[in-house]
């Protein structure tokens, strides 16, 4: 199984990462040519090797001539909307985009349509993201891993002014992942940084267990106490040393019954908690005391937003007691591929037990589009893909 491994011990931002992949393998043309697909003029991409107290690596300098543009998720959305660039890079860029946008949203009370980018929406921004998500792609990964992500210290100064480091949105992307902070007083992790990493990475651990086989340097601006660089590594882990068969979770169950509600409330309940971050909702017919019919809520979801859906249901819905316990989730590890079909892309999703793939299924909203699109059933689409996966 082919693993990259993100070494933050000195952080991640936009350029180093695409300095440590270009370091590790991905050729510096395949990058021009498809950042040359979002149609945006005036944008050179420097290539350098440098060093940092002795470590060599690879920089990357975004050259481009704008004024002060600012585009919001749609614009993004339209720009990559409208570029030949393949589906599944399209998809990845996006998410990354989505972590940030809702990370600003979040910080300056802001819905996601209403963020305008600044710095995260310039150019260098759109680079780093969209060249993240190509040189994913070409490295062809199975499995992306990362270490505790070291945030700095002290302020920074940007658009809003000083603020303290780790940035606010940094903050907010990088929910649930590991980090330390304090280790300089330099800012050594951004949105941009936390965002190729929330977006992407499988598993976090310190703890790696595999064969290195390449590692490649991306270098940073600032010279620090420590080497400003960013390490990743290909790594082999061989079939005995990947054990884990499937991926294993802890999760909360919140569960109500409600036997009182109007029915038509249920929709928006179901579409507002899925909102606020959980992983599922669900829904059961049920016969409650005194024989009345009734409805068990589930929702399935992190710890960490246990609170927001629990005075979520008791604000707006009849309930006023809730049951919650933990569970323990085991799923099958997944893996993408795009197939392209005589109507267009579908990315097609595998289920794997360790490293075999079990079961396959195109994506959904994918096969929709096309079916809209051409007249033609889900079935057809959906043989075709079964013939030529
Ligand atoms: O421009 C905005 S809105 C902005 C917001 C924040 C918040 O944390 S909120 C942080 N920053 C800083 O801008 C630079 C550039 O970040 P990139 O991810 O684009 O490299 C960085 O110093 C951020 O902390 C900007
Ligand atoms: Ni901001």
């Amino acid at each position: 199984m082919k693993i990259l491994y993100y070494d933050c011990f000195s952080g991640v931002s936009g350029d180093m990462n695409l300095g440590a992949l270009v370091d590790i393998g991905v050729p510096k043309e395949l990058l021009l040519s498809e950042i040359k697909k979002l149609n945006i003029d005036g944008i050179s991409i420097e290539f350098s090797k440098k060093d940092k107290l002795g470590i060599y690596g690879t920089k990357v300098d975004v050259i481009y001539e704008e004024g002060h543009v600012h585009r919001n998720i749609n614009d993004i959305r339209e720009i990559l909307d409208k570029s030949e660039l393949s589906e599944t890079i399209k998809k990845r860029a996006m998410k990354m985009f989505i972590l940030i946008g809702e990370a600003e949203g979040k910080v300056h009370n802001k819905s996601l349509e209403e963020i305008h980018f600044h710095e995260v929406g310039a150019i260098d921004s759109i680079v780093d993201v969209v060249g993240a998500a190509i040189c994913l792609e070409y490295l062809d990964i199975d499995e992306i891993w990362c270490s505790t992500v070291q945030l700095g210290g002290g302020f920074v100064k940007c658009a809003h002014g000083t603020i303290p480091v780790p940035a606010p949105a940094v903050c907010e992307i990088l929910k649930d992942v590991p980090v330390k902070s304090g280790l300089v007083q330099f800012e050594t992790s951004t949105p941009t940084g936390a965002a190729i990493i929330k977006g992407n990475v499988d598993k976090f651990t310190d703890t790696p267990d595999f064969k290195i086989v390449k590692t490649g340097y991306g270098v940073g601006t600032r010279d620090m106490d420590i080497p400003n660089v960013l390490r990743v590594y290909i790594g082999e882990a061989s079939k005995g040393e990947n054990k884990e068969k499937f991926i294993m979770n802890r999760e909360l169950m919140i569960e109500c019954n409600i036997d009182d509600m109007k029915a038509e409330r249920f929709e928006f309940i179901m579409e507002k908690i899925f909102e606020i971050g959980a992983k599922d909702v669900f829904m059961e017919n049920i016969i409650m005391k005194k024989s009345r019919p009734g409805v068990k809520l589930g929702v399935l979801c992190d710890e960490n937003i246990s609170e927001d859906v629990i005075k979520f249901i008791f604000k707006n819905t009849t309930s006023l007691g809730i049951r919650k316990y933990f569970v323990d989730k085991v799923m099958m590890k997944r893996k993408f591929q795009e197939i392209m079909t005589p109507w267009g892309a579908v990315t097609v999703k595998g289920a794997l037990i360790g490293d075999e793939v079990i079961k396959f299924k195109g994506e959904y909203d994918d096969i929709k589009k096309i079916v809209q699109e051409h007249g033609i059933s889900f079935n057809e689409v959906e043989e075709y893909i079964i013939k030529n996966i």
